[in-house]
């Protein structure tokens, strides 16, 4: 039992799902889990583990940006033995040829958090995907004809303060979307020797006038869902 969650030793699966929103979490676990517990409500950030086609598969909220989900990845990895990660976020694409609803495979991920300073000084870690989930991720969605984007995706610190310039920046330099969470999911997964991967549903267009309501929004997320559920049980 550690700070932030608090389950029995046994109630974590080994494969995880993570939504940014408990809410996310608590619809994952009713709409696509069968026999489900619920092992976590401190801080409302309800964690359940249920069976999905025969796996053991636990579906846990992180909350919003870096310091949240460290928190969370850390507990699952050190106290739970968590060995595969699969956030299911939403993001902001900066890209003009993705929209809202697409998906998004996140390769890589770049920040402007300062997080890893301590650990590398004036070098830059580069957060990277798991290949393994990555490829299986992908396959899946070929085998299914989802239309999905594979790329980077910008990790920031704050969701209100993204300057359009930078944001601007990144979009020429490829990144596909902005997001809060990815670049400490990676780095940690680096550095405990777990596999991780980042799957995201667009909700807004950062440079149009286009978002998702948030009703939409809950909707809008079981393909990526099914994708992280099929990508991580059979990988
Ligand atoms: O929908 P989630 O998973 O929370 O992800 C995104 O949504 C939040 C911002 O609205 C941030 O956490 C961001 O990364
Ligand atoms: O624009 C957005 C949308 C979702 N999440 C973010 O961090 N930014």
């Amino acid at each position: 039992m550690g700070l932030v969650i608090e389950a029995n030793s046994n109630h974590v699966a080994e494969r995880v799902l993570l939504p940014g929103d408990p809410l996310r979490a608590k619809y994952i676990a009713e709409s696509f889990l069968d026999d489900v517990i619920c092992y976590n409500e401190i801080r409302g950030m309800l964690g359940f583990t249920g069976v999905y086609k025969g796996q053991r598969v636990s579906v846990q909220g992180t909350g919003m940006g870096i310091p949240s989900i460290s928190a969370y990845t850390y507990e699952l990895i050190h106290d739970y033995h968590v060995k595969k990660l699969i956030r299911v976020g939403t993001c902001g694409t900066i890209q003009h040829d993705i929209s809202v609803k697409d998906i998004i495979i996140a390769m890589s991920a770049s920040t402007d958090s300062n997080f890893n300073y301590p650990t590398f000084s004036s070098f830059h870690f580069s957060p990277t995907a798991n290949f393994n989930l990555l490829k299986r991720a992908v396959d899946i969605s070929l085998e299914h004809n989802l239309s999905v984007k594979v790329g980077s995706v910008l990790t920031t610190d704050l969701l209100y303060t993204g300057s359009p310039d930078t944001n601007k920046l990144f979009a020429e330099h490829g990144v596909l979307a902005v997001e809060m969470e990815t670049a400490a999911l990676y780095t940690m997964a680096a550095k405990y020797g777990v596999h991780a991967l980042s799957v995201l549903t667009v909700s807004d267009h950062i440079f149009k006038d286009e978002a998702i309501s948030l009703l939409e929004r809950q909707n809008c997320v079981d393909t990526m869902i099914k994708l992280a559920l099929d990508t991580i049980i059979e990988s």
